[in-house]
């Protein structure tokens, strides 16, 4: 029986990475894999890159992208070992509930790496669903700068300052960024106050 598996983190926690060690884990040793990430963030000249230098091709999915009938058609071609998906915080919840299905009825194990909460501190809608159904939950961790856990994301203007409105969705990287505790995240955002 497969599993659908969610690494979750803040920024900068080595998600990418730890897709890219898994992956190439399952095909040096002859093992067939299909990668996705986020059709929305097209920073990177690879689709899956990460800040460590590596980097992957991998199918886009957007809103519309139908997971089960696309890694399906992939999986009667060449058999599947797993499927990993970067960025699974910009699943939708169907895509997430797809993802479950290619585990239990496929036995494909789904792997998912995405950030857990948005600038805020909410829940992306793709991380909701996957938080509450998926097999396994493993957190990947950031340090804050205080050397405490990092969990929050706090987005920043281009003066460097926190910003806590806006919308859910603004692509970027450490410029826009930075993975703090909660602490100090709810300090940044006055939310003690
Ligand atoms: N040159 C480097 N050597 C070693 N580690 C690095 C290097 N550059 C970045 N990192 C580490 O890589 C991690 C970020 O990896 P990445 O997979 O891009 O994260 P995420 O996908 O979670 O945003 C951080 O822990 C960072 O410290
Ligand atoms: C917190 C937060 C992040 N994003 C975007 C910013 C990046 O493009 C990705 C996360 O990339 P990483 O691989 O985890 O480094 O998500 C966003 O759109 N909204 C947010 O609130
Ligand atoms: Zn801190």
């Amino acid at each position: 029986m497969a599993k659908l598996y969610f690494y979750y983190a803040s920024m900068n926690a080595g998600k990418s990475t730890t897709l890219l060690q898994a992956d190439f884990n399952y095909r040096e040793r002859g093992m067939a894999t299909m990668l996705w990430t986020a059709a929305l963030d097209d920073r990177a000249d690879q689709p899956i890159a990460s800040r460590i230098g590596l980097g992957a091709d991998a199918r886009r999915f957007s809103p519309g992208t139908d997971l089960w009938r696309e890694v399906m058609m992939q999986h009667d071609e060449t058999p599947l070992a797993c499927v990993l998906i970067d960025e699974a915080q910009f699943l939708t919840a169907m895509q997430a509930w797809q993802c479950a299905r290619l585990a239990d009825e496929a036995n494909i194990p789904v792997l998912c790496y995405g950030l857990r909460t948005d600038f805020r501190g909410d829940l992306f809608p793709g991380s909701a669903v996957l938080l509450g159904i998926a097999d396994t939950l493993v957190e990947l961790k950031a340090v804050c700068h205080c050397g405490r856990k990092a969990t929050m994301n706090l987005r920043t203007d281009q003066a460097g300052q926190p910003v806590g409105e806006g919308a859910q969705t603004e692509i970027g990287g450490n410029e826009r960024y930075v993975a703090l505790c909660r602490q100090h995240f709810a300090e940044a955002l006055g939310l003690y106050r």
